[in-house]
């Protein structure tokens, strides 16, 4: 497999802990990539670093094998790029700014924008400093999907798109993605990346603290376990019984993986009233990784 992106040991160092710390992973040929973390964790700083705005403090990244801080001018033209914060310019029109981005990246017409703007239902003729965040969105989407490139690295690309809008980006990316692209894209959105991604990366505290495949991930997911019992006496003696258990009046729930023959066999002890079975969400999964909670 070839990589398209290549991320290896590159640090940016903010002082006080704030960056990203000796960062490695890889985005092969047409693979989806979920770039996954919570708030602060690092995801814009080694973005930037793939655009080559910054340049790390050491290790490098490359695209396409070119040095994306060297090379940063092809980086620019030649990827889709949708930003977590738009540079506006605000006194532009939608349609001028589309016109300007497609001036830009030296393209000759506007490509596909006129697809794009429907599918998303964007009128892009009034002043930009008028729209809402939806519709300034709608526009960065157009503005990085509208050259048709082969690489798109998205920031957090459904930030204020209405759920309609959200299921039309989903079916846009897996579109894009039967048509070999490669993308990298990170979110908060845990519902976007399972539907859309072949691999994940975590990042926390500006370290990697995972990159592993989306089925994996999905089957790692454990089974939540909820009991209803005949009385609170009950509940709270079975709850002593199984560790990590939370008891809520008569009822008690559980995290249950491969032991659930063991839990079963417990429960038997008691009068059950009722019996529900869930699989965790990826959300809950993700927790773990995200606050380093004990969630086994
Ligand atoms: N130019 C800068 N100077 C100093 N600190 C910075 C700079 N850019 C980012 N940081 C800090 O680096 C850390 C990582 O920020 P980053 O924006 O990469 O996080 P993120 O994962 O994209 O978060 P979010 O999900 O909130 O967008 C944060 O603590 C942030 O305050």
């Amino acid at each position: 497999m070839t990589n398209h992106i290549e991320i290896d040991h590159i640090t940016k160092d903010y002082g006080q802990g704030r960056g990203v710390f000796d960062i490695t992973f890889q985005v092969q040929k047409g693979e989806t990539l979920g770039f996954l973390g919570p708030n602060g964790a690092g995801k814009t700083t080694t973005i930037r670093q793939l655009m080559g705005f910054i340049k790390p403090d050491s290790g490098s990244v490359s695209i396409l094998g070119k040095d994306c801080f060297k090379e940063a001018d092809f980086i620019e033209k030649s990827l889709g790029y949708l930003p977590g914060e738009i540079a506006f310019i605000d006194s532009m029109s939608g349609i001028e700014f589309i016109r300007f981005i497609a001036k830009m990246k030296k393209m000759k017409g506007l490509g596909r924008a006129e697809s794009l703007m429907e599918k998303f239902e964007l009128n892009p003729s009034g002043k930009i400093k008028k729209m809402s965040k939806g519709m300034k969105q709608k526009i960065g989407i157009v503005c990085a999907f509208m050259q048709d490139p082969e690489i798109l690295i998205l920031d957090e690309p459904t930030s204020g798109l209405d759920p309609l809008m959200q299921n039309q980006f989903i079916d846009l990316l897996l579109q894009e993605k039967k048509r070999g692209k490669t993308i990298l894209m990170s979110s908060h959105i845990f519902e976007e990346v399972e539907k859309t991604c072949d691999r994940a990366a975590i990042i926390r505290e500006g370290r990697l603290v995972a990159v592993e495949d989306m089925e994996k991930l999905k089957s790692g997911r454990k089974k939540i376990v909820e009991l209803h019992l005949a009385d609170e006496n009950m509940a709270a003696s079975f709850a002593r019984e199984i560790a990590g258990s939370k008891v809520t009046g008569r009822s008690v729930s559980a995290n249950v993986g491969l032991d659930m023959d063991e839990f079963i066999k417990k429960a038997g002890a008691y009068t059950v009233v009722d019996l529900n079975v869930r699989t965790q969400s990826l959300e809950e999964f993700f927790l773990h990784f995200y606050g380093g909670q004990n969630n086994d």
